[in-house]
Formats: C-alpha cells, structure tokens, sequence
C-alpha cells in the first residue's frame, strides 16, 4: 500500500455498517452498536460532516481504514454568550493502517472545512491525553468522579417538611428536562447546549448501552433535574447518577438530599464540576470520595482575535500575546486591551509581553487552567509577574467550565 492508494471522501449511507463495526474494534466494544442505536447516531450527524478513507491497494477490496465526523454544536463562553463549535468524533484509525498519517488526513480535511465555513473554535472529548495537542486542541474543562457513602452523609441544615423533589412521569420529563438543561447551560463555560436529536438518544435510554443496569430514573425540580441508574455490584446496590444539572443552590441541596437518602444503596457515584459544593455541605465532609479528576472537553481555536472578543473578562489586561500554531498557522502577535469586562485586539509587530502555544491558550480561554498553574509549568511566558497576574485575573471564571455531556 502507498499513500496514493488511501482515498478520503465524504461518508454515504453505504458506509455506515462499515463505520459501525470499525468503530467498535477500535473502542474496544464487547459488540458494536444494534440497529437502534445506530439510528440514534445517525440522527445526529449529517453524512457531509462524516469523513471515511478506504485503502484502494486492491481494487476488489477496499476496506474502510479510517473514519472521523464532527456535530454542529453550541457552547456557552464566560460571561453567557453562545457559539457554533464543531465537535469532533467518531475518529479511528484500522488497527492495520496505524500510524501512516489517517489520522492527520482526517483532521487536515476537517479542519479546512471548519476554516472554510468560519469556525473559530473546535471541541472534541479524547481517548487519551497524547494525541491532539499537536493539533492545537488543550484540555479546557475537567470532570471531578466522586463516590459517596450514603450511611456517613448527612446534610447540614434543616430538612424541608415538604421535598420539593419529584419522580418524573415520562411526560414530564420530556417537557421539563430539555428545558432545564438548557437553563443550566446558559449559566456555565464550557456547557455544551443539546439539540433534539440528543435527548431523544438519551431518552430512548437503548438497553444494549445500560451495561446490566437499570433504566435512567429521573428526579425533578423548578430548579434542575437528576437522573442516576441502579447497578448491582457484587452483593451491592449501587446508584449511579448519570447527570445533575441545577440552576440553583437550593435545586442542588434537595436533589442531592433525595439520592442521599435512597433506602438499602449503599453508596453512589456521580460525575460533577470540579467545584461542585456537595461535601462541603454534610456534617461529615468525607462520606463524599473524589475517586478521579480527568479532563473532559479539549478546545482549540482558530481565530484569536474573534475568540476574544466573543468572551467575557474578570478584569483588565494590556499584552502582547504571542501564540504560536504549528498545525494551522493561526498564530501571530496581537497587542490585546481588555476593559470593562470586553477586549479589543489589533494585531502588532510589537514585542510580546505573553506567549504560549494556541493549545495551551485554548486550555486557559473557559477558565479550566489558570494562567498562572501554566506559567508554573513552564509552558506560558511573560515578561513580568504583573502581566502574569493580569492575565490571570482576566481569564478567570467564577464557576470552573464544566461541558455536562460527552461526545
Ligand atoms: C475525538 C475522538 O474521537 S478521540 C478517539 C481517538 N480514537 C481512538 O482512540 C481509537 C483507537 N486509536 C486509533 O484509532 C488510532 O490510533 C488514532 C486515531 C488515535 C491515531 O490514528 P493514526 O492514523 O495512527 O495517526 P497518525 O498516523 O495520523 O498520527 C498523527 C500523529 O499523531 C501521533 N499519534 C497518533 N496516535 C497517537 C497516540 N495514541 N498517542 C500518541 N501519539 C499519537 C502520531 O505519532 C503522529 O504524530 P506526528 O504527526 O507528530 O508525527
């Protein structure tokens, strides 16, 4: 096989059993995706966005070696405003034609069109830490895991005489779930907002994706919602909470105050925003364990002036940013002033008083990195620790940027 005998294209329909069963070798799936829930992906993404590369070494067999698609998704930036992102996925590589460039084919394909069509950011969730900084993209927003012995957890404060809690009715949980999600987003960095297509793959809920364990319950309030499945562990019933989003402290406390008092669990999992608040409110702070802290959605962007002016800033900075783009040269200097919470940017030939790779500017722009955690690292320089301290004061977030849903 040669490179010439690699042909990229756009997916058709007659690619999908095929991108199927790639897609299970390469994650390692015990079996790939049944008809349902192939139909639930393919909901979601139009065969244009999907990129597939056959090896046409033998013309009687071309085999489909690689595959990469994006959604067209929407992100919420600090200080409220919503942007258009592709999010890439769905990226393997046929364990037989690894490393020969399939994955830089796809991607340099991809990104031109994100170019062409004017995206200044792109997103992905990854497999592993190694592989996409070289491509511009940084991890810009965490997970915290946590598990929590129910036994030890106690709220403090006064329990409500009436829980303002409710099993969602199927109905329910159509009408009010969407919404309430939607509400979250719009208050959080990183909050990937859902369309249609989305929450009628998560309320299909497919039995082949519930691993053994039970149906999504789902637990409703005015001002937020859970929802959490039962998995039986051993001789252990154990409750996992697939997602909580809130709106307010009070949602959060009665939410939690419910899964807590679940009868004969004896412990509970959840995925939370690494500044989610649920030790610090029990009388016994460690019945919650943090049993993980992982990145969750990697940022890259490729308009620097566009992306700051599109986010909102915690204070004031005059820089010279220098960033530096190996992949796709949307680096450059830009003489940056921020006031007032907006930032105007020009570009200069004026020596920079900041500098880092456009992956490490992505990993600080929601708030997930601080600049100054970066700058310990080594891997952002300025000039002087009050540019530093500037910097660091502006692209900080009030809440840390939490993405809520895996792509
Ligand atoms: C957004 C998502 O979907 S994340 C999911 C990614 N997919 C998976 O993890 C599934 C299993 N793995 C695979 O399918 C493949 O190994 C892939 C897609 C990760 C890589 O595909 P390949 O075609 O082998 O990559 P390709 O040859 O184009 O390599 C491009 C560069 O990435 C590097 N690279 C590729 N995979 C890895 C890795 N796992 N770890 C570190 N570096 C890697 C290569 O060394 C190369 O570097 P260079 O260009 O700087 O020399």
């Amino acid at each position: 096989m040669s490179t010439s005998d690699l042909v990229l294209r756009r997916a058709t329909e007659s690619d999908w059993d095929d991108i199927i069963a790639a897609d299970a070798r390469a994650f390692a799936f015990i079996r790939p995706l049944d008809d349902d829930a192939r139909a639930d992906v393919q909901h979601k993404v139009l065969d244009s966005d999907v990129v597939v590369v056959r090896d046409h070494s033998d013309p009687h067999n071309t085999p489909l070696v690689g595959v990469a698609m994006f959604y067209r998704m929407t992100m919420t930036l600090p200080g409220g405003r919503r942007v258009m992102v592709p999010g890439l996925s769905w990226v393997s590589v046929a364990a037989t034609h690894r490393r020969r460039g399939i994955l830089r084919m796809m991607l340099t394909e991809l990104t031109e069109q994100w170019e062409r069509e004017g995206a200044s950011f792109a997103i992905l969730t990854a497999s592993e830490g190694t592989i996409y900084e070289r491509f511009g993209f940084g991890p810009a927003t965490f997970e915290k895991q946590i598990s929590v012995e129910l036994a030890r957890s106690v709220m403090r404060g006064e329990h409500p005489a009436d829980s303002r809690v409710r099993f969602g009715t199927d109905e329910q949980i159509h009408q009010q779930v969407p919404e309430l999600h939607d509400r979250w987003a719009a208050t959080r960095s990183g909050a990937i907002a859902r369309t249609q297509p989305w929450w009628n793959q998560i309320f299909a809920d497919r039995p082949m994706l519930r691993d053994g364990r039970s149906r999504l319950h789902y637990l409703l309030h005015s001002g937020g919602y859970a929802s959490y499945r039962i998995a039986h562990i051993g001789d252990d019933a154990v409750a996992e909470v697939s997602e909580m989003f809130t709106v307010s402290e009070e949602a959060h406390t009665d939410l939690w105050r419910v899964l807590l008092g679940l009868d004969l669990i004896g412990r509970l999992t959840a995925t939370v925003p690494t500044d989610d608040p649920l030790a610090a409110k029990l009388t016994n702070l460690r019945a919650v364990s943090v049993t993980g802290i992982a990145d969750a959605m990697w940022l890259r962007i490729f308009d620097v002036p566009a992306a700051l002016g599109a986010r909102e800033y915690a204070g004031d900075l005059d820089a010279v940013l220098e960033i530096t783009d190996g992949f796709r040269g949307h680096g450059g200097r830009f003489a940056v002033h921020i006031a007032g919470g907006e930032a105007t940017v020009t570009t200069t030939d004026a020596p920079p008083t900041l500098s880092m790779d456009i992956s490490v500017f992505g990993s600080i722009f929601l708030g997930g990195y601080r600049a100054t955690e970066l700058e310990f690292a080594g891997r952002v320089w300025a000039a002087d620790p009050e540019t530093l301290v500037a910097f660091d004061t502006a692209f900080a977030t009030d809440r840390a940027p939490f993405s809520g849903t895996f792509f």
